[in-house]
């Protein structure tokens, strides 16, 4: 691939304890940019790759061939920034088994010394330079947005206020956009930590119990940079605008290599859409046929078309498991079109089968109903037939929902950066405020992340793993005996509180302090009721994220 927008680069990450404990043997070996998988029931069954980059980080910093985290950065981030400060946008994304080393690649560990990854490097990388520039006609502004992409569904992480899905859309010349995610003004680096912090935690109390640091769903944490040049002779000043999009893929994983069972794991180790087509996606830029470019297909790859194709650049780290126990798995994310091959995947997630059909009849029904428009509008155009009138309204209609969409669009354009400043300001006490009274913290044993119950108000917290189940995490309620009814089916847990009872269709639930599991088929209405039976209203009743 030399020369191509697409860098690779595989990365393989010590032994985890459940490898040592089984006695797991290394079958990975690098020398230079190769990699070699050795079969562990064929010893002479060697394969071996080439990439960009092999990065051995199997051993620890003692050993001369080890690649640290500040390496990975130094080859893949500086390179990736680098190409922003030309203009360029660029795309970095990890993917891999889950538990391979993804988010320690990206993410790492943000309090912990040269163990931070790809993410907080690039943006401390970001504000050096700002401040190491001694250009006095450069000026430049930062925003940020970070999202999560769960069954071709898009979240906010950053503003609680953003609950629920985002839209998708497609602006004809700024591409497809998420309406209504917040990009958040940032002035100094300790701003995106905090930004970065938060919205890992707000993903955290969505993830899946399966393993309690791995997601199913993708992390895009998009970095706007502007830079400014004023040229004094002319008085102009132009722009140049790039977007750095830093990616933490879903974890993807063949349940038979694990061992583990059940629908949870059958879950984790869902491959999806969005994964299939990026496979694609990047096969095709790195043949160079852009003509047949599947961007569409997914969320992910729509919302990265203008980092990942064109005018941009990519790089990517695949995550190695070292153990021989996963040998498979990291054969299929070694092979040359191991995108395509590993990220297609065996196991298909059925809600999210389910999910991607109802979005696609969802989609099929807008298109039927355009269609229809312009059916009716034709008929009444070309026979002048009975009400003009619906006519004009369905037009107005239109151009309404048109015009809100332009007008949110030149309202962002037209925001100072004092104003954001200010809105982000706003935007992070909320969130602070929610988040300090959830109770969503980082546990210090072995930096678990969890949400625990915060003690002053009465409350429950939807545990449900599945963040299309949890749209509401939190429900505040008052002083007293609660009812809870309902017309959907729950599959996770309800932490009672004090002061609170269960009752469902068929019966009180008993004062149990255990979370209570709804698997069995009880149903619960989500909304919160005092003793009189008086819907709790907001703040008693909060949705978050
Ligand atoms: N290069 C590495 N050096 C040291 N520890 C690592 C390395 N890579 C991964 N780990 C550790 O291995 C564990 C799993 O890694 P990580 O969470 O990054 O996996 P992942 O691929 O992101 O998984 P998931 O798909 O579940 O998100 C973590 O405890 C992490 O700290």
């Amino acid at each position: 691939m030399a020369g191509a927008s697409v860098k690779v680069a595989v990365r393989v990450r010590p032994f985890n304890s459940r490898e040592i404990g089984k006695e797991s043997k290394c079958i990975i070996q690098m020398s230079g940019n190769t990699t070699t998988i050795i079969n562990p029931k064929q010893a002479k069954d060697n394969k071996s790759f080439n990439f960009d980059y092999s990065y051995w980080s199997h051993t620890s910093p003692e050993d001369i061939n080890f690649a640290s985290q500040l390496q990975v950065y130094k080859d893949i981030g500086e390179e990736m920034l680098l190409h922003a400060f030309e203009g360029y946008n660029v795309c970095i994304f990890a993917y891999g088994q889950t538990g391979a080393g993804k988010s320690y690649t990206m993410m790492g560990k943000q309090d912990v010394k040269d163990q931070q990854g790809i993410i907080p490097l690039l943006c401390e990388d970001l504000f050096t330079k700002f401040n190491d520039n001694a250009d006095n006609s450069m000026s430049y502004s930062v925003e940020v947005s970070y999202m999560e992409i769960y069954c071709e569904r898009v979240r906010d992480l950053l503003n609680p206020k953003n609950k629920g899905n985002l839209r998708v859309r497609e602006h004809p010349l700024m591409g497809p956009y998420v309406e209504d995610l917040s990009k958040l003004a940032v002035t100094a680096y300790n701003d995106i930590q905090d930004l970065m912090d938060s919205g890992n935690k707000a993903r955290t109390v969505a993830a899946t119990n399966m393993n309690e640091t791995s997601s199913r769903s993708h992390a895009v944490f998009n970095i706007i940079f502007t830079q400014k040049r004023y040229d004094a002779e002319t008085d102009n000043t132009s722009e140049k605008v790039s977007k750095i999009s830093l990616v933490d893929l879903a974890g993807s994983e063949r349940a038979d290599s694990t061992g583990a069972k059940g629908t949870r794991l059958k879950e984790g180790a869902n491959i999806n859409k969005s994964l299939t087509t990026l496979g694609k996606v990047i096969s095709a830029l790195a043949e160079k046929v852009e003509s047949f470019i599947p961007y569409r297909d997914s969320v992910l790859t729509w919302l990265l078309r203008e980092n990942l194709g064109g005018n941009s650049r990519t790089a990517m780290v695949a995550a190695l498991s070292p153990a021989d126990i996963n040998y498979d798995e990291t054969l299929s994310t070694l092979r040359p079109k191991c995108c395509v091959v590993h990220l297609c995947g065996l196991h298909q997630n059925k809600k999210c089968q389910a999910l991607a059909k109802h979005t696609m009849f969802v989609s099929g029904i807008s298109t039927l109903s355009v269609l229809f428009f312009l059916w009716y509008l034709m008929t009444k155009i070309k026979y002048r037939t009975s009400s003009p009138d619906l006519s004009l309204k369905l037009i107005n209609y239109h151009c309404i929902l048109k015009c809100q969409e332009t007008e949110k669009i030149i309202a962002e354009l037209n925001e100072t950066w004092e104003e954001k400043l200010r809105r982000t300001e706003a935007i992070r006490m909320e969130r602070e405020a929610l988040l300090a009274e959830m109770g969503v913290a980082m546990r210090e044993d072995g930096g678990t992340v969890g949400v625990f119950s915060p003690k002053k108000t009465p409350h429950l917290v939807n545990l449900n793993e599945d963040p299309l189940m949890s749209e509401c995490l939190l429900y505040y309620i008052k002083d007293g005996i609660t009812r809870l009814d309902t017309d959907i089916v729950l599959s996770g847990h309800f932490i009672k509180d004090e002061h609170c009872t269960f009752t469902s269709s068929t019966g009180p639930m008993g004062e149990s302090e255990r979370p209570l599991s709804c698997s069995t088929g009880l149903q619960f209405r989500t909304s919160v009721f005092n003793i009189d039976r008086q819907e709790v209203k907001p703040p008693n009743s909060l949705c978050f994220p």
